[in-house]
């Protein structure tokens, strides 16, 4: 990219020709993290304590301590993440390569299914019949489901949990290895609090998106809002983990880029 296309990249963005998205949740205690089966390590939510507020506990500044899980809120996962990953190279945030953290995103809208089977599945016919309408999807592109999963009431219907487990939308186990196979996608996005469904321990492989994903040294975004706001293709994404060392994955701001309409 050369100087003059930076500069105007920057004078499209100042100028609004280019709009911002954020694809973030906001982090607060409140916002749930996934739930495994109890004889499991749980992800630990995020919790924030003030150090101090412009007071005795430091007069003229204001910061907090937080902690977190690397799988909370809004956040990346790396190949490491996942035992099909665990020998990828440079599978881990802080060695991921850096062109990693910018691509181009397809958005499938399923919310509609989704609004009518919380158990629903994408599937290969489903993305064929999206490419029909809006071309293919190009290499090394993020695939993000919309499913509108982020509009739901976060201490309920958003984790979805019934007596055998969480309900909420996600791939089938066709999808992702042809995802792969054909269409060379750079990583699967889903605004639910995984990449996979809320039943995907029930699929073959059980969680086929974290076994094919990072199997093959892809990468996973989840718990991400406002896909409604993107159009089906074009938009540009950053998406940088924390340089955790060894981390399998990070909390971070999810940002998009698309042209105003
Ligand atoms: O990557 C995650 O946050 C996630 O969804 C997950 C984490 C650990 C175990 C299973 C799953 S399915
Ligand atoms: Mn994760």
């Amino acid at each position: 990219m050369t100087s003059t296309v930076l500069t105007q990249f920057m004078a499209e963005l100042l100028s609004g020709k280019i709009r911002m998205v954020d694809l973030t949740e906001t982090l607060t205690p409140d916002f749930p993290t996934i739930v495994l089966p109890p004889e499991f390590g749980q992800a630990w939510p995020f919790r924030i304590e003030e150090i101090s507020r412009y007071d005795e506990r430091g007069p003229a500044w204001y910061w907090n301590n937080f902690s977190m899980s690397e799988h909370t809120g809004t956040h990346f996962d790396a190949p490491v993440h996942w035992i099909t990953g665990k020998d990828q190279p440079n599978n881990c945030v802080d060695t991921i390569p850096l062109d990693a953290f910018i691509a181009e995103a397809c958005v499938i809208d399923c919310s509609r299914e989704s609004e009518d089977n919380p158990d629903f599945l994408l599937t290969i016919d489903f993305v064929k019949q999206w490419e029909a309408q809006h071309g293919e999807i190009p290499a090394r592109c993020w695939v993000f489901m919309r499913t509108d999963w982020s509009k739901r009431e976060k201490r309920t219907e958003y984790l979805n949990q019934k007596e055998d487990g969480a309900h909420s939308p996600g791939p089938n186990a066709d999808v992702v290895p042809w995802l792969i196979k054909e269409r060379d996608v750079h990583g699967f996005g889903t605004e639910s609090v995984g990449t996979d469904a809320g039943q995907a321990q029930h699929l073959d492989p059980p969680f086929p998106c974290h076994y094919f994903m990072h199997g093959n040294n892809r990468y996973g975004l989840q718990c991400m809002a406002n896909l409604d706001q993107l159009p089906p293709k074009g938009a540009v994404i950053f998406s940088a983990p924390l340089k955790i060392r060894s981390g399998s994955g990070s909390p971070l701001r999810v940002l998009a880029l698309t042209p105003s309409s």
